[in-house]
Order: structure tokens, then sequence, then C-alpha cells
């Protein structure tokens, strides 16, 4: 049947997208490979929430060393992604850190122990690139939740998402610079499409210190978490993050998913193929079911 026709189009077209990897093994690269050493790091977990409302949590867990990824942990962030893409009902994602810190980026130790390998470097590097990539590319909305801190590996995560709410008090700093870096696991590339190369410059170069007020003001960040002195009224970060996150998801999984994909295929395709694809897009949504139901009950929209 052709919406079947169309919706099998549409997986092919986004393949590439939703796959979304950016290395496989055309570049030499093996993700098996690098895994395994990778494992040979442990500590820490990366843990998912999914739950009814199709928001899920994922959760940056290794508080000992602030939230800092172990190798365990990068393996643990794309297996967590699978399930991800595998959601058929999710709708969001948001990601934190555990115990009230976002996320001190590399473990330094499993740093220390693979800084005398290029190569390891460099596939680590690719392994967190396609992960991220692959992050940012879910058809759900997703939402960097940082409290505390997001440093080095930490503040590139967070622009692996859609957006980004910060708590007063916390702070994104991309501090390569004072480890003799710059960000490897996407950070860069995304940095100058959220806030323009020159701020991107001024970040990187200067290791500035984005706290809510800054991060507002260059559109690093998209909110700020209220501070409720009453304690007894307080909501919690998460919670604040789920309802701010819940006005763009109210609605069937396929619609949002869709609302996602068309905004992804305009930001990563050239025009004439995030045209077609919209068109695509739009074709697996016409005639579905929320759409004969608003079409059935004379929606106005006042
Ligand atoms: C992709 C490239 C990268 O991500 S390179 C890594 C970049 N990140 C960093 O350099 C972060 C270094 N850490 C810090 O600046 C501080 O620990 C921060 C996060 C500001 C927290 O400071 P503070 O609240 O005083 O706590 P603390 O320093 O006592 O830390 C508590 C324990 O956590 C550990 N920790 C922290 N960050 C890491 C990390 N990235 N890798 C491994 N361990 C880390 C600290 O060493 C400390 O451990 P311990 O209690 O001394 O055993």
């Amino acid at each position: 049947n052709k919406r079947l026709l169309l919706s099998e189009t549409l997986t092919e077209r986004f393949k590439c997208l939703y796959s979304g990897s950016v290395y496989s093994s055309i570049h030499g690269f093996s993700q098996e490979e690098i895994k395994e050493k990778l494992l040979a790091f442990p500590g820490g977990s990366i843990d998912l929430l999914k739950q009814d409302s199709g928001i899920a949590v994922l959760t940056i867990n290794n508080p000992p060393r602030m939230n800092a990824f172990s190798g365990a942990m990068m393996v643990d962030l794309e297996e967590k992604v699978t399930q991800l893409e595998n959601w058929t009902d999710g709708k969001g994602v948001i990601v934190q850190g555990a115990a009230q810190t976002f996320c001190s980026g590399s473990d330094l130790n499993a740093v220390r122990a693979m800084s005398n390998s290029q190569v390891d470097g460099m596939k680590m590097c690719m392994f967190m690139q396609n992960t991220l990539t692959r992050l940012l590319r879910l058809p759900l909305i997703s939402v960097a939740l940082v409290e505390g801190n997001a440093l080095g590996g930490g503040a590139e995560l967070t622009t692996a998402c859609d957006f980004r709410l910060m708590a007063s008090g916390s702070v994104i700093q991309f501090v390569h610079k004072h480890m003799g870096l710059v960000p490897g696991w996407g950070g860069a590339a995304r940095l100058v499409t959220l806030v323009g190369s020159r701020n991107a410059l001024k970040l990187l170069g200067g290791a500035v210190k984005v706290d809510s007020e800054l991060g507002v003001h260059i559109g690093l960040a998209d909110g700020v978490l209220k501070v409720d002195l009453d304690a007894a009224r307080a909501e919690t970060g998460l919670q604040q993050a789920e309802s701010w996150l819940s006005q763009y998801t109210k609605g069937p999984a396929p619609v949002i998913k869709a609302v996602k994909k068309v905004v992804l295929s305009g930001r990563e395709l050239s025009l004439s193929d995030a045209l077609r694809t919209e068109k695509d897009i739009f074709g697996s949504v016409w005639g579905g079911p929320a759409n004969l139901q608003a079409l059935a009950s004379k929606s106005k929209h006042k």
C-alpha cells in the first residue's frame, strides 16, 4: 500500500541521518575494536528511564568523579542511544547529570592512560562523535538539564541536545584550551552552529565560564531554572525541565517525531534535499490518525 511504500522510502532517506554515524568501516573505523579498549576503563553508568509521558531521562552517573565519562560509560551511552533510536512511543529526552552536577568531561585517568597512543585517542574521539551525532539526530526533542558544571566533554555533550536549560549557579565551560586540547567530540562544530563563529571563538579561545545569564544572552541556553526559596513548593530541576519540554512534546508520538524530523532535515541537508525530505515526512502524517481526528473535530486555533 501507498503509505507503507512512502514510509519505506522515508526510512531509506533517513537511514543516513538517523543511523547518523559519521565514521564507519569505510573510514577504517571499527566501533567494536574501540569499544573493547574503552571497556578497560570501568566506573559509573549511563541510566535510561523511559516514561509513559514519552519523555525519557538519561542520567550521566559517576558522582565520585563529578560524572566524568569513564570508557565503560562511553560504551554505555552508545547502547542507550540505540535504545532511544528504537523507542516507538518516545517524544523527548532530558539529559542530566547525577547528584546535582552535569558532567566534568572525560575521565582524566582514562585520558592519561590513553595519551601515549595517538591512534587510541583518535578512535575514542571518532566513537564519541558518532554517539553524540546520533544523540542529536534522534527523532526525539532533547534537552540538556545543566546543574553544576558541564566541563570539557561535558560542555560538548550539552551541544548534542536540541536545547539547554541552566540552573542558576551552573557553568558550561569548554576548558579544552587549558588541557592543551580542542573539542573533539563534535562540540566545536555544533557550538558554531548554536552561537555563531565569533562567540564560539571567544568561548573556546578564552575557555570562558558561561553562566546562565551569559548562556541566554548568546543563545547557548534556552532558559534558566527557577529557584523557589520556599522548599515545600520548590520543583526540582528535573521537574522544571519536564514541564518545559512538555510544551513541545504534547500530542501523538508520530506527529512529534515528524516535527523533529523536518527540523533535523532543514538543519542538516541542502535546501533541495531538505524540501524533498519534508515532502516525504508530510506524507507520513497526512491522512494519519491525528490528522483525521483533527479534521473531524472542526478545530479553531484561538
Ligand atoms: C574531551 C576532553 C575532556 O573532557 S578533558 C577533561 C576536562 N575536564 C576537566 O579537566 C575537569 C577537571 N575537574 C575539575 O575542574 C574539578 O574537579 C571540578 C569538576 C570543577 C569539581 O571541583 P570540586 O567541586 O572542587 O571537586 P573535586 O575537584 O574535589 O572533584 C571531586 C572528585 O572528582 C574527580 N574528578 C573531577 N573531574 C574529573 C575528571 N574529569 N576525571 C576524573 N576525575 C575527576 C576529582 O579528581 C576528585 O576526585 P578525588 O575525590 O580527589 O578522588
